[in-house]
């Protein structure tokens, strides 16, 4: 049943028929084949572990807070830190995340994704070296905020340099190596927090120590080439086949395909080149600041009136928006408040837990995406976390939960009442975050590889904007919900938008696994693509057994 696709589009646009000459040209035909390749080559591997250091920091950074928060004590503005300004601090960041991501799209385009790898690189330094140095709550608000614009564009510009650099059948595994560096920085996070909570001051310690990778990275990045597809836009074919070489390794075999590889790019681009003159106004200008101005306008509107692209967006902001709304953050965040409301006697090393988890089965979904597809480890792994959730929620009904907070601090795990409920939150838990980490987690991140050339990082902009807006929605609601529904009806609400969004990935998300960058594009123009994308993806599979 899992993999029965949707029978029929459900958008019909009459775009996507006064488009359709263009898209033709969209055939099997064109298909670059990369089965030759058997593993990707160390070239690739070390540019992927070096843009990787911004997930690092995307996941220290986000991590990080939540020990910071108890370790500040009254070292800022000379007072204890109230419910509003802990609330201010933890949302500043993904308020301005939200505010980084659409614009830095836009500079990617411009400027180059190196370049702003190398902006937020800038960022991080500067707003780690602020929070330590910190003295006022609202200069740490400052701070938070610089940090947030760094995470913001690092979150969705690396998955967007990684995809088009990498060749396709090995895309999805290292594009998951960072969200693996997202996980394994929480757990750094988590655990730099726990060593340094003891020691006076310490928290200017954990926020300051975010600087060196980003330092480390900056310097590295003047050795890390530009994308391919980039330079092939920015009129550079000679440096483009370069980098295309170093990835794919040498050989006769090899530089056929690299070709292969150019052409169809090149291709992709005079095509939208001509779509744009087609549709360009001859009066706006086509120079300096105005006819960027007029680019950057059509780049937004073509995202959203062009058929295959509108649909590549709302697969990419719908996977972003429920990789939120289910609300593994909840946990991230406050995983430890938990562990202290039913009883726990260790909440943060408790806690701990939850991070390993993410970070351990993070590596399964490294090992498998390549090999089960994208749409189908969603499909297998929402359901686990549909089960976790549930249990969670049915648990919380049977544990007592404390009202004041010196309740919470005078109870252990042992003297609760109802010894078992407690581990079984737990390992409800558990269950939860590792369904999580194999797909929802990282999947979403293969955004990128839904959109034409031309819109990709407007697109992947506006999905990472949609994915920090979940985040701060999350982030904002959580504690307020436990209060209103209590924790079982607050789980019970992340156990619906679960069960909606297995039912929207079975109906919209088609197999994008082992095509070319340029192949996705050509399935989404003129539906959702399901059936042909799992019927390929059966096809190619077979072919590799
Ligand atoms: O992919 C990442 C990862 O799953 C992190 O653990 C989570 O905190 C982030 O919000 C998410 O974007």
């Amino acid at each position: 049943m899992i993999d029965t696709p949707a029978d029929a589009p459900l958008l019909h646009d009459s775009d996507a028929d006064s488009h359709r000459s263009s898209l033709d040209s969209y055939d099997s035909s064109d298909a670059v084949d990369e089965s030759a390749l058997v593993s990707p080559g160390i070239f690739i591997w070390v540019l992927t572990f070096c843009a990787g250091v911004s997930g690092l920091l995307f996941g220290y950074d986000t991590g990080v807070i939540s020990s910071t928060l108890v370790s500040i004590g009254s070292d800022l503005s000379s007072r204890s830190l109230t419910t509003l300004d802990k609330s201010l601090i933890t949302s500043a960041t993904s308020l301005f995340a939200l505010i980084a991501s659409p614009l830095t799209g836009v500079l990617a385009d411009s400027w180059g994704r190196k370049k702003v790898i190398l902006l937020a690189d800038i960022l991080f330094v500067v707003g780690a070296l602020w929070q330590a140095w910190s003295g006022t709550v609202w200069g740490m608000i400052v701070g938070r905020s610089i940090v947030g614009l760094a995470v913001g564009s690092a979150s969705f510009v690396v998955p967007l340099y990684i995809s088009e650099l990498s060749p396709s059948p090995f895309r999805g595994r290292l594009v998951t190596v960072a969200s693996l560096f997202i996980t394994g920085g929480q757990v750094v996070s988590y655990i730099i927090g726990w060593l340094f909570s003891t020691h006076p001051h310490g928290w200017r310690w954990m926020v300051g120590l975010g600087a060196a990778p980003a330092t480390i990275q900056f310097l590295i990045l003047e050795f890390m080439p530009e994308t391919p597809r980039w330079l092939v836009k920015a009129n550079q074919k000679d440096r483009a086949k370069q980098v295309l070489l170093r990835v794919y390794g040498g050989g006769d075999e090899i530089k056929q395909m690299v070709d292969a590889v150019l052409r169809r790019v090149e291709k992709e681009i005079m095509e939208e080149e001509e779509a744009a003159g087609e549709r360009s106004n001859p009066e706006l200008p086509k120079t300096g600041w105005r006819g960027r101005m007029a680019k950057v306008n059509d780049g937004f509107a073509q995202v959203v009136a062009v058929g295959g692209n509108r649909r590549a967006l709302i697969i990419a902001c719908m996977l972003q928006g429920f990789q939120q709304l289910c609300g593994f953050n909840s946990l991230m965040y406050f995983s430890a408040t938990i562990f202290a409301l039913v009883g726990f006697q260790s909440p943060t090393l408790t806690s701990l837990s939850i991070a390993l988890t993410n970070f351990a089965f993070t590596l399964v979904a490294f090992h498998s995406i390549d090999r089960i597809g994208r749409r189908r480890i969603l499909l297998y792994s929402v359901p686990i976390m549909v089960i976790g959730l549930g249990l969670c929620s049915v648990a919380f009904n049977f544990v007592d939960i404390p009202t004041h907070e010196s309740s919470v601090a005078t109870r252990g795990i042992d003297n609760a009442g109802t010894r078992a409920w407690p581990l079984i939150i737990l390992i409800a838990m558990i269950v939860y975050v590792a369904g999580y980490a194999i797909g929802m987690g990282n999947v979403p991140w293969q955004q990128s590889e839904l959109f034409p050339l031309s819109v990709r990082s407007i697109g992947s902009g506006l999905a990472t904007a949609t994915n920090w807006g979940s985040n701060f929605l999350v982030g904002l609601t959580f504690l307020p919900m436990m209060d209103l529904f209590t924790p079982m009806g607050t789980f019970a609400v992340y156990t619906g938008v679960c069960i909606a969004c297995w039912f929207t990935v079975w109906r919209i998300y088609p197999e994008t696994c082992g095509l070319s960058l340029e192949e996705v594009g050509g399935l989404l123009r003129d539906g959702w693509g399901v059936e042909e994308s799992v019927r390929k993806a059966g096809e190619r599979m077979r072919e590799r057994r």
